[in-house]
């Protein structure tokens, strides 16, 4: 017997009002069916059409956005999902890895991961993160709290300074003032798909955006059997006991991840890379010429019947001969994805599957598409070229400073809820608003709703004489503000911005 049995990890078992007991395969496959429902009708899935890909607050609507991002990115993983079964019903692996009738929900799974996979991040993408982290590392200063107690007297907030002689509630401070200033957009999203949203999916379909292993509060160097597994952060501290429930739930040892990840992980590396050049194109950054001889300079001489020859090449050629009476541009990208997929779809799922062993174990500590192969080689001669020519180009790094100023101002507006001494802001949450405090009480109308309750939540199961409690009711304050910001879509967060800051 194989000890690689897909039946221990994909568990269809909720959290909450689980259905229990044996399941036909049909009837499994109706539990996955219910997660997508509760996935594609979220509010968040519909965000991500006013969110950045690469380029904030586009007004060209031909242009990816984080949704439609995403949409290509559930086409790519339901096709690597697709090639590794097939590749293992050819082989007779079906049944000996416990597959025989999860193929259903082994796609599924993916497609929804993929669907989701970008739930999480905040305004104009890795600025607005770097805004949130700046933000809150100027105040808290995560660092002054790993060392002596009299040193302390930068961060900006009483109760998380470390006070001599206060070893247990000192450590909690210190975890606290990481976990905050490391914000990751992963992260956040299994803290909206649990907490906020409460959709209360399946283990299983969790687990697979868990993309990375690294508690945000942890800052010690990882060990290097698991440095890539655990490059960024990929949970908070809020969200620890949920993590460490689904971690047995899916036999998930230290540090390791959710088997299908890989493939989500690699949909997403394959659909943005020529994403982002045909976005570039659209934007006029760059002509497609400009583009092939960007691509042919960066990955040195080709020669006959290489990887670069059959994909680049060959989609240059066959759009250059014109004759299906389209645009040559977009000729020129329709063959370089279709060439692009068809080279590098089938060597994802064969490393899948030439790495079964260590990726269901969860410690394969690479990506798919990470080796010194031709495949990897070629995804990243097209991240090379977009972070030369497209990432830098002026246009965008204006438009990235403004998202940054946006996100740190609106973080400087609502920081008065967060200075609120802790008895104010109770009656604030208590009562809905405290007449001597007009312009706090503005700001807490503001919030939304669901971010409101989890906060509550979450305070209402401290118990007041613990010691740890201010500490705690400070900390979900900051996660309650961050939730806000972070849920914004980048033009809410530019008109909001612009409103509060009263500019017409
Ligand atoms: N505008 C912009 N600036 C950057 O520095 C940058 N780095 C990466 N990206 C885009 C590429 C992928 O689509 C997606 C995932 O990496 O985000 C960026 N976009
Ligand atoms: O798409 P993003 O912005 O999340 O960027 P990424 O390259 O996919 O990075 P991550 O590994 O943080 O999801
Ligand atoms: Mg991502």
């Amino acid at each position: 017997m194989s000890d690689i049995d897909f039946r221990r990890k994909i568990n269809w078992h909720r959290r909450f009002r689980s259905p229990e007991g044996e399941k036909s395969e049909h009837e499994i496959l109706r539990i996955f069916e219910s997660d997508r429902g509760r996935i594609i009708n979220s509010p968040a899935i519909r965000r991500l059409q006013q969110k950045t890909q690469v380029f904030p607050l586009e007004r060209n609507a031909a242009v990816r956005t984080r949704l439609t991002h995403s949409l290509e990115v559930q086409q790519v993983g339901r096709y690597i999902a697709r090639e590794v079964l097939s590749r293992l019903k050819e082989q007779n692996l079906l049944a000996r890895y416990g597959l025989e009738t999860l193929t259903g929900p082994f796609e599924s799974i993916v497609e929804m991961a993929c669907l989701m996979h970008d739930i999480g991040n905040p305004p104009f993408g890795h600025f607005g993160e770097a805004a949130i982290n700046d933000w809150f590392r100027q105040r808290l200063r995560p660092d002054a709290a790993c060392g002596d107690a009299q040193e302390d007297f930068h961060c900006a907030i009483a109760t998380l300074r470390l006070k001599e002689g206060d070893d247990a509630l000192n450590t909690l401070r210190c975890k606290v003032r990481q976990d905050l200033c490391h914000f990751e957009g992963n992260a956040q999203g299994i803290r909206l798909v649990h907490t906020l949203l409460r959709l209360n999916l399946t283990w299983a379909q969790v687990g697979c955006i868990l993309k990375y292993t690294r508690p945000a509060w942890d800052a010690q160097t990882p060990p290097a059997s698991c440095r890539y597994l655990m490059k960024k952060p990929g949970f908070y501290f809020s969200e620890e006991h949920y993590i460490a429930r689904l971690r047995s739930e899916l036999e998930l040892g230290d540090y390791c991840r959710f088997p299908l990840t890989w493939i989500m992980e690699a949909a997403d590396d394959i659909s943005y890379c020529v994403a982002d050049l045909e976005d570039a194109v659209e934007k006029n950054i760059f002509t497609v010429e400009r583009l092939y001889h960007h691509l042919c300079a960066r990955w040195g001489q080709h020669c006959q019947g290489d990887l670069f020859s059959q994909v680049v090449l060959d989609a240059w050629e066959k759009s250059r001969a014109n004759n299906m009476r389209r645009s040559a541009e977009d000729q020129f990208f329709m063959y370089l994805r279709v060439n692009t997929l068809n080279k590098l779809v089938p060597y994802a799922a064969q490393r899948f599957i030439d790495n079964i062993k260590p990726v269901f174990d969860g410690s394969f500590n690479q990506a798919l598409l990470e080796d010194d192969s031709p495949a990897s080689r070629l995804l990243d001669l097209y991240k090379q070229v977009a972070m030369q020519h497209v990432f830098n180009h002026p246009d965008v790094e204006q438009l990235e400073l403004q998202g940054y100023r946006v996100i740190s101002g609106l973080l400087d507006i609502y920081s008065p809820l967060l200075m609120l001494p802790l008895a104010d802001f109770q009656q604030m949450v208590s009562e809905g608003g405290v007449r001597h405090l007009p312009i706090e009480t503005r700001l807490y109308h503001k919030l939304s709703s669901s971010h409101c309750l989890a906060y509550k939540e979450a305070v209402d199961k401290l118990s007041c004489s613990n010691p740890h409690y201010e500490v705690m009711e400070f900390y979900y304050r900051c996660r309650l503000i961050q939730d806000y910001i972070s849920g914004m879509t980048d033009l809410y967060a530019w008109d909001e911005y612009r409103r509060l800051m009263a500019v017409a």
